[in-house]
């Protein structure tokens, strides 16, 4: 009879949790539509009046949370005997993150977080001539293309004023805030919950840890190999062949990725180049064909084109009459038929890139958009990152971009392969340290590790261990707040996404060229117009979070776990070329001149 009892009693439970996660997604969609319209608006039309408007939509969004999750955990205060479903959404919809927080402290909260993304998105520089230029479209431009050693300084020391150190105080608070609900929701801080999504138990930064340690001996030849090209070019006073690289010189505001010195660095001269900007110019690309091009390689695999909704509602360039965020983003409106992207686009190979980046998000958005709301997101965060990037792999192969008429012929010799891999690795390697070092930061800093004092001093540090960069001027460690210029600290996106995606890349690249039949170097893959990789793809998307990410992993590598190899078999001819450089330059990878500085 107790059997009887609790079988019963058990399925009463089970459709009780069918009902109540039904309710909750239908509600959701509702709320979530209306705050991510509001965070639109404000986003897109950077304003006291709109942020207000936002907050309000927020603290909204956060009452639903904190209604629906405290009766989840009244009602379904043990959730091991539901089914798997109905177990995953409900132990989602109990973490109610800022929605513990009281009105006085998520107003607080909320307006930290404005106010820190407005100070970015709106911060400029003035240089000695009297230009301003703002960080969207002049500063990366300057810093992409000038070879000036004191211009790129100037801009570099400008920006970083400019945009971290008024927010080095709000920073502080906001931290405290952010820990408090985390803490209400069980957990030690913000940094715990953020990487419980990866659900690793507690093992996700020892993993991190190891996969960069294989990755790093390519790392500090590549890094060794560009320092010896910058030595070449700016000297001996400003580049020390045996200490960090100075942070202004590597085409980027932060180092992140070197694409744009590219030129300084070309193996073999002569040969066809890999950047398809000059095509896309002269044949009068615009944002919207640049938008249809990334469009037609995803359709080509059979995956979903874009909505009318989308075309009607993106925006696809930076507005003259009002300030936005520029930095670029995909937006879901939880609708599923509203997807939008937000960019201030420049007709360029760099941003060709980042309109693969984000739309390989609103595929993914598309893909899983009849999961309950609980499930729609990527198996987790790195994956949501991956997905546009591995599209990008096949596009960016000279093969491909030929094939669009975007190079004009294509050289099958070694000489020609070398400069494809190395301007591959300046975005893929060169990013691996950055990519891993803004959330070892950020975890220090929300553990307690590491307290406003040191705030700069830690980042220094991490710069120098895991990037080989070095300030190119001094570091006040009390105004200086090198953190807060970087668009993830202000707007507050985690960012050991980006490391996990470009490592899993590279494991879907592999996948989908096997399954388009590709044969030959991993490198040389184009599964452009191939359905059967469409389809692997595919199977991995439409789950959501709705499995752990080993089993989504598993769907579309047949193997659950990240790996380190693909990617390295598709450097191998580069990382075997760059040793032989650099003992040919008697050159030693590593910096240990750690305390010398430009
Ligand atoms: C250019 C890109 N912008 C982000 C992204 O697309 O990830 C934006 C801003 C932060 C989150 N975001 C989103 O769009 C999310 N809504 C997507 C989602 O989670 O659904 C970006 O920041 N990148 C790309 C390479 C490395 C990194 C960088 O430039 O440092
Ligand atoms: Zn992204």
């Amino acid at each position: 009879v107790e059997h009887q009892i609790n079988k019963s009693a058990r399925a009463d439970l089970q459709s009780e949790a069918v009902a109540f996660t039904a309710n909750y997604s239908t509600d959701a969609a509702e709320v979530y539509y209306n705050s991510s319209l509001a965070a639109w608006n404000y986003q897109t039309g950077i304003s006291e009046e709109n942020l207000n408007a936002m907050n309000a939509e927020n603290v909204k969004s956060a009452a639903f949370t904190k209604m629906y999750g405290e009766q989840a955990k009244a009602e379904f205060p043990d959730t091991s005997k539901l089914e798997e479903s109905e177990r995953r959404q409900i132990d989602s919809i109990k973490i109610l993150g800022t929605a513990n927080l009281n009105e006085a402290d998520l107003n607080q909260y909320n307006d930290l977080t404005g106010g820190m993304e407005a100070t970015y998105s709106t911060a400029t520089v003035t240089m000695p001539d009297g230009r301003v230029l703002n960080l969207d479209p002049d500063l990366t431009a300057l810093m992409a293309t000038s070879r000036d050693y004191n211009e790129l300084k100037y801009a570099w020391k400008g920006w970083y004023e400019a945009a971290g150190r008024p927010i080095r105080d709000d920073y502080e608070s906001f931290v405290t805030l952010s820990n408090k609900a985390s803490v209400a929701d069980g957990f030690a801080d913000t940094g715990e919950y953020w990487r419980s999504w990866y659900e690793m138990n507690g093992q996700l930064e020892a993993t991190v840890d190891a996969l960069w340690a294989e990755l790093q001996p390519l790392y500090t030849e590549l890094h060794a190999y560009v320092r010896r090209k910058l030595y070449e070019k700016y000297g001996s006073n400003y580049i020390n062949l045996k200490a960090p690289i100075p942070a202004h010189l590597l085409g980027n505001m932060w180092a992140q990725q070197w694409g744009n010195i590219y030129d300084l660095v070309e193996p073999y001269s002569g040969k066809t180049g890999v950047d398809a900007t000059p095509a896309m110019q002269s044949q009068g690309y615009d944002a919207m064909k640049m938008f249809k091009t990334s469009e037609e390689f995803f359709v080509s695999l059979g995956l979903d084109k874009m909505t009318d909704e989308f075309w009607a509602n993106t925006m696809f360039v930076k507005p003259t009459d009002r300030d936005v965020v520029c930095h670029a983003s995909a937006w879901d409106f939880y609708n599923k038929v509203d997807f939008r992207i937000k960019m201030c686009t420049v007709v360029n190979m760099e941003d060709l890139i980042t309109i693969h980046h984000e739309m390989g998000h609103i595929q993914y958005y598309q893909q899983y958009k009849d999961q309950p709301i609980p499930f729609r997101g990527g198996a987790n965060p790195g994956f949501h990152e991956a997905v546009g990037d591995t599209l990008a792999l096949s596009v960016s192969t000279p093969k491909h971009l030929n094939k669009i008429g975007l190079l004009d012929e294509v050289e099958e010799d070694d000489e020609a392969d070398i400069n494809y891999l190395l301007s591959q690795a300046m975005d893929k390697i060169a990013f691996l340290p950055f990519g891993l070092m803004i959330d070892k930061w950020r975890w220090s800093v929300f553990s307690g590790d590491t307290p406003k004092a040191k705030y700069q001093e830690k980042w220094d540090q991490l710069r120098k261990d895991l990037q080989g960069i070095t300030p190119p001027v001094e570091r006040d460690g009390t105004t200086d707040f090198d953190p807060g210029a970087k668009y993830h600290v202000p707007a507050n996106t985690p960012y050991i996404r980006y490391f996990v995606s470009f490592v899993v890349q590279f494991q879907f690249y592999q996948s989908m060229c096997n399954a388009s039949g590709h044969q030959g170097p991993l490198y040389k893959c184009d599964f452009y117009q191939s359905k059967e990789a469409g389809a692997k793809l595919q199977k991995m998307l439409e789950l959501g979070s709705s499995k752990p990410w080993q089993f989504a992993m598993n769907e579309i590598t047949g193997s659950a776990d990240m790996s380190t190899l693909a990617l390295q078999e598709y450097f191998s001819p580069l990382t075997a070329w760059l040793k032989q450089k650099n003992l040919e330059n008697g050159d030693t990878p590593g910096w240990t001149d750690m305390d010398w500085r430009p």
